[in-house]
């Protein structure tokens, strides 16, 4: 899905819309910032793999799309994509409780994660999930223990790590030999034989997630051969796998000039790969599936002249959205207000209000004029936007709005105050109010 437009974001009439919605109305209505979600951009990035995986899917291939949740764990985000039919990936009970309040039943939802508790799998445990995936032999001793203990048999994944580059950020890649996940393939046999020894464990698959935002083919391609490989052993030493998990990780183009990533080549990779094995194969997008579809709408607070910089000052800060103070990522920026094709572009630094310099979307980045009070948007910010934002500043979590056609609702209220006070408690000791 090109970085603008897009099925869900256009300019109509001079004005930047949500489908039928001009953002302006929604800035009325809800304040900024704001994220704004467009069903038809979700539809748009589901399709894009369902339709390529149609004619797969006719020759076979048993292949289910789990939403990798902690890209945007919105529950109307959700619900829109369990509609089209996905199952979900989490990591962790918060995640595991959205999936299902959003209708996805616990026989399509895998959990993932390299630090589970035993809380946390007791409760997937009990609502009957569909896999464990185990990144660890303590993380092996200890679903072993639980699943003896509540006497239901755990249903296991094995993550193991290929130890290939993805050539992503190096804080998104995560199979490499340094990386935190997984287990080494070199260890994996011992892994599975000691899995098939400990009581309460049914070793069924074997699972990998190489990185998030690749834009290539070659890395997945070049980490499910390996698990091709591993599962012809597992098998030979009599552990009888019959799925796969090959995790998420297809990047989005953030920049015009960023290559679109090819689904039909990505989803060719996993069927000449692995296609051959007869296993049940699960895919656990993210990004792909809901970057597109957001963006975070903005107001300009201030044009700030500095003596070697302008800066555009907006209301929204980097709680809001951290991929660039995190990843140094780029967001694409476009007013509201449709510029015309003749206005000149000058270069400013985005920022916003938090008090730290790293609070900057963009520097120098090359804008039309945009004047104080005006509108702006983020786009590309439906995954890992809202989903990983603070209360940094004691700045209240942003609302957020699902546009459907010429309709909109707030699907997440932005909320008080009061209630964020009301969390916490003064303990007796303190004194009343100072005077
Ligand atoms: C285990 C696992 N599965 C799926 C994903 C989703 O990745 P992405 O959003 O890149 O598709 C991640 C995040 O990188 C992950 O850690
Ligand atoms: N938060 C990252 C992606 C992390 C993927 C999860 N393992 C990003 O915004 O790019």
């Amino acid at each position: 899905m090109s970085c603008f437009p897009t099925p869900g974001f256009a300019y109509v009439g001079g004005a930047l819309h949500a489908e039928g919605v001009p953002l302006s109305r929604i800035a009325d209505a809800v304040g900024t910032p704001a994220y704004v979600y467009s069903t038809a951009g979700l539809e748009a990035n589901w399709h894009a793999y369902d339709d390529v995986l149609a004619p797969y899917r006719a020759k076979g291939l048993g292949i289910d799309i789990c939403y990798a949740l902690k890209a945007n764990s919105n529950l109307a985000v959700i619900r829109t994509l369990a509609n089209l039919g996905a199952g979900a990936d989490v990591v962790s009970e918060g995640e595991m409780r959205r999936a299902l309040a959003a209708g996805i039943p616990a026989d399509r939802i895998v959990f993932s994660g390299v630090g589970k508790t035993p809380e946390e799998v007791a409760a997937a445990l009990t609502v009957g999930i569909h896999q464990l995936n185990v990144e660890s032999f303590p993380e092996l001793e200890m679903v072993s223990a639980v699943a003896t203990r509540l006497g239901k048999p755990a249903p296991i994944a094995i993550r193991i790590n290929p130890d290939v580059d993805a050539g992503t950020h190096g804080k998104i890649a995560t199979g490499r030999k340094e990386d935190k996940f997984g287990i080494d393939l070199s260890l994996a046999r011992d892994a599975f034989a000691r899995a098939k020894a400990l009581p309460g464990l049914q070793p069924v698959a074997v699972a990998i997630h190489i990185g998030s935002q690749l834009l290539k083919t070659t890395p997945f391609r070049q980490a499910f051969g390996k698990v091709a490989e591993l599962v012809q052993v597992l098998r030979e030493d009599g552990i009888p796998i019959s799925r796969i998990d090959l995790g998420g990780g297809l990047g989005v183009p953030y920049r015009p000039s960023d290559a679109e990533p090819d689904h039909h080549s990505y989803v060719a990779a996993i069927f000449e790969t692995v296609g051959h094995l007869g296993c049940q194969v699960t895919l656990e997008p993210g990004r792909s599936l809901v970057a597109s579809a957001g963006l975070l709408l903005a107001r300009v607070n201030f044009v700030k002249e500095g003596l070697h910089r302008r800066f555009l000052v907006l209301d929204a800060a980097m709680n809001d959205l951290m991929r660039p103070a995190l990843y140094d990522a780029w967001h694409t920026l476009l007013p509201v207000e449709e510029p015309s094709p003749a206005s000149p572009l000058s270069p400013v630094d985005v920022v916003g209000p938090v008090c730290e310099s790293g609070d900057t979307f963009a520097k120098q980045r090359e804008m039309p004029p945009v004047a104080p009070g005006a509108l702006v948007a983020f786009l590309t910010a439906g995954a890992y936007g809202a989903a990983m934002s603070g209360t940094y500043n004691s700045r209240p979590l942003v609302p957020e709005v699902l546009v459907t056609g010429d309709s909109f609702a707030v699907v997440r209220r932005r909320p008080s105050f009061e209630e964020s006070l009301a969390l916490e408690k003064m303990p007796d000791w303190l004194s009343p109010t100072p005077a």
